[in-house]
């Protein structure tokens, strides 16, 4: 039964107060309108009244009008309100306490419901659960004590996993809180609403999860997860602990936790990728598989990435966990290491067979590079029943795995091969991202022997080309198998299925189109950001933003010119290239332009490991024009930052580019980039037009000096003649949301599509 708050506290001469409390200008979120045991106490919320209410107020007003004549008796009776109101805010205060008490009381209620419930959760389909880990063809695994817990139930999973995150070494933790501090304040990139601390936000996932998994996505809204959960909760609420539980308008306290961002369809997400920045990187892909997880954790999934540990990495601590696989006949061992860090567990793979090669992933003869990845693959895939992070495996409900590129594009495959085909891992999924279709794993037909699967699975493999001609393809069986594809672009997406961009794989992708979708990469905008940039805290670099443009970066081009030997002139146009020398990223490109660029009293410096005679002619410009050029060859990350920060103007080529993570930092940075319109390119560097003043960086259409040329000549124009323009591309390109969040949200309805697909 409803009671006004006039009725429910007439003793305390409440009626004058609403209006008392609106004349003085206390708002809703001052007060709020708490309901507490089913009674609705109207506590001035927009100062609602009651019609019984209205009357008394304006009863009580003419006869304070009336009383206005006399001044004494009124302020007498104005002191006497003033007296009342305070004693009525006392008692509200009191019962605001006890809400919030009895919030808590709910809440540990809950907790325990939820936790009892897990645990008695025998094994049920729908709740994506796997039998059990005998059933497994890999059998059990003793050093895993916690193993069981993890697969049983999905029940036990999600219920484990608050435990779980209790666990986890707070030693872990503690060096990157800073991190994330400073990240929470960067205005531009990070959106405050998506931060959560990363605990509280996995609790969440585990109580929304129980709900959750079984409605799809697209029937389930927030309210039918909350309702799903009040039914579960059944016996144990209480109509009066409901109604507190209900409360929307509470004034906020310590224990009122925010869902998770991706509601209903939060789950478990395993990334596999061959490198991971800042561990393991020698391009894009390793900044990807390192800030991808982050996002879709701060989205509240229970995210994991997987990788080899090529080195004696600080944070990892070896799990215990040890395992051991065959590859072409041989036993070799794999140890697991695991760290927790920025909301997500990194799981790294130790190997003799990856030890010491951080410089050189990728190197060896074909058939090493092979053996890598296979043992690689079998090993992650069973990441999720052996190796406990913070004291819980993922299990293998509600799971999806992201594998990425060729390296890793047997995990699907060993997904099917081994387990679905056998009615195991029934709940599990995987996507493939293609970063660069040039490198597909391509070996003889013969490669088949080395990858350990069943005969019938060679078709999958097997793929005729005119350059190849019938030849085994690693990325062919993967982009069939998998259940979902997505490429780092869209323009790359519809590149791929060309013949021109589809390496001999456009009619794979042609096949399998229904199932493929581009994302635009993100940045990480903790590692890619002149506000908090490390690299330009140093050697005369400045961190900067919007604000300190004018003076920030004409500081940090002052170093870099320093730091490089070149003439310290602020007017002189400073171009720099970062990447990898190969045919792709056009390095050939620039060199024909050379000349002409030396000729238009320009600073040009390229930064790029690669092709040894690709390196040879950095070396050569730089002896041949030492007034101008600088060709760095080496891998350094520090000079890449502060390349991007200190130069005007970002120099990219490239024959295709998948997406390009260049162009974007040096946006962020207020570098201004002239880039070929390819792939994803094209799709982030909107062309200036002076008309309308819009538009990012300059673009051409042709992977040709002549074209880079006349796009670079337009752009050193505007450098120098049209100050206000060029500031404002710097300002359009700081000014963008170039963070993962959008890109995670992307990734999350893939996630989703792959989870129903059956
Ligand atoms: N010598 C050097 N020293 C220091 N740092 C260096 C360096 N050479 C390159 N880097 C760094 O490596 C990264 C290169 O990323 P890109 O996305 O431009 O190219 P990559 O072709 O490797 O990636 C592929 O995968 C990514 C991710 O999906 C796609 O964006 C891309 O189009 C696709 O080709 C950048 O962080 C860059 O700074």
């Amino acid at each position: 039964m409803e009671r006004s708050f006039f009725l429910y506290s007439r003793n305390h001469g409440l009626p004058r107060l609403p209006l008392f409390a609106c004349r003085l200008g206390l708002s809703d979120s001052t007060f709020g309108h708490a309901k507490v045991v089913g009674k609705d106490i109207g506590l001035m919320s927009g100062c609602k009244v009651t019609r019984l209410q209205r009357i008394k107020i304006l009863r009580a007003t003419e006869k304070g009008s009336g009383e206005g004549e006399d001044g004494e008796e009124s302020e007498d009776a104005f002191q006497a309100t003033i007296e009342k109101s305070k004693k009525v805010l006392e008692m509200q205060r009191g019962l605001l306490q006890q809400i919030a008490e009895r919030r808590k009381l709910v809440s540990s209620i809950r907790t325990t419901n939820i936790d009892s419930e897990g645990d008695e959760v025998p094994y049920n389909e729908k709740d994506n659960s796997f039998p059990g880990l005998d059933a497994t063809p890999s059998g059990g695994n003793d050093n895993n004590v916690v193993h069981d817990r993890g697969v049983l139930s999905s029940g036990s999973v999600h219920s484990t996993v608050d435990s779980a995150m209790e666990t986890v070494s707070p030693a872990v933790n503690d060096g990157f809180t800073e991190d994330s501090k400073e990240a929470e304040n960067d205005l531009y990139h990070e959106k405050t609403s998506s931060k959560v601390d990363s605990h509280k936000q996995l609790k969440d996932i585990t109580s929304e999860s129980v709900w959750s998994d079984e409605l799809p996505s697209f029937l389930s809204s927030s309210s039918a997860t909350s309702s799903l959960k009040d039914e579960k909760l059944g016996d144990l609420k209480e109509s009066s602990l409901q109604d507190v539980n209900g409360e929307a308008n509470m004034p906020t306290s310590e224990d009122v936790k925010p869902p998770p961002l991706a509601g209903a369809n939060v789950m478990n997400v395993i990334i596999v990728s061959a490198e991971c920045a800042p561990w393991s990187k020698t391009g894009g892909l390793g900044d990807v598989a390192g800030a991808l997880p982050k996002a879709l954790a701060r989205r509240g999934h229970r995210v994991m990435v997987v990788a080899p540990r090529y080195g004696n990495y600080a944070e990892p601590q070896d799990t215990g966990v040890r395992r051991r696989y065959k590859v072409d006949g041989q036993d070799m061992e794999v140890v697991y290491f695991h760290a927790f860090i920025d909301g997500v567990d990194f799981v790294f793979l130790d190997s003799p067979v990856f030890r010491h090669i951080e410089n050189n992933i990728y190197g060896g003869n074909h058939m090493d590079v092979l053996k890598r990845m296979v043992l690689f693959c079998k090993a992650a895939v069973e990441v999720p029943w052996y190796v406990p992070c913070g004291g819980v495996c993922y299990g293998d409900g509600n799971l999806v795995f992201i594998a990425n590129d060729w390296h890793t594009a047997l995990l699907p495959v060993y997904l099917k091969a081994y387990y679905r085909d056998h009615g195991q891992m029934h709940y599990t999924r995987s996507v493939l991202v293609i970063h660069n279709m040039a490198h597909q794993g391509r070996g003889p037909v013969d490669d088949f022997s080395y990858v350990d699967l069943p005969p019938h699975y060679l078709d999958l493999f097997k793929l005729y080309d005119p350059v190849g001609g019938e030849h085994f393809n690693i990325f062919a069986a993967g982009l069939k198998t998998a259940d979902r594809v997505v490429t780092v672009s869209h323009g790359y997406t519809w590149e791929l299925k060309t013949i021109e961009g589809g390496w001999g794989l456009h009619g794979v992708i042609n096949e399998n189109d229904w199932k493929l979708k581009g994302i635009v990469n993100g940045i990480d905008t903790k590692e890619w950001n002149p506000r908090l940039d490390v690299h330009l805290k140093s050697n005369g670099y400045t961190n900067y933003s919007l604000d300190t443009l004018h003076t920030g970066k004409p500081q940090c081009k002052a170093a870099l010119q320093k730091e490089l030997g070149l003439p310290v002139r602020d007017n002189v146009p400073l171009i720099g290239f970062i990447g990898r020398l190969d045919h792709q990223k056009g390095v050939d490109i620039i060199a024909e332009a050379v000349p002409w660029m030396v000729g238009q009293d320009v600073q040009l410096v390229m930064l790029g490991t690669g092709r040894p005679d690709l390196e040879q002619m950095l070396r050569h410009f730089e002896s041949q024009h030492p007034d101008n050029v600088r060709g760095w060859v080496g891998f350094s990350v520090k000079t890449a930052h502060r390349i991007t920060a200190g130069a005007d103007i970002l120099l990219m080529p490239s024959r295709f580019e998948p997406c390009g993570l260049n162009q974007l930092y040096a946006m962020s940075y207020g570098t201004v980039p002239v880039v070929h319109a390819v792939g994803g390119l094209r799709d982030t560097v909107q062309p200036f037009n002076p008309y309308d003043e819009s538009g990012l960086g300059w673009t051409f259409d042709g992977a040709e000096a002549g074209k880079l040329i006349h796009a670079l000549w337009n752009c050193l124009l505007t450098y120098r003649e049209y100050k206000k323009s060029w500031e404002g591309i710097q300002r359009r390109g700081m000014m963008q949301d170039l963070s993962w969040d959008h890109a995670a949200q992307n990734y999350e309805e893939v996630l989703v599509a792959a989870k129903y697909q059956w």
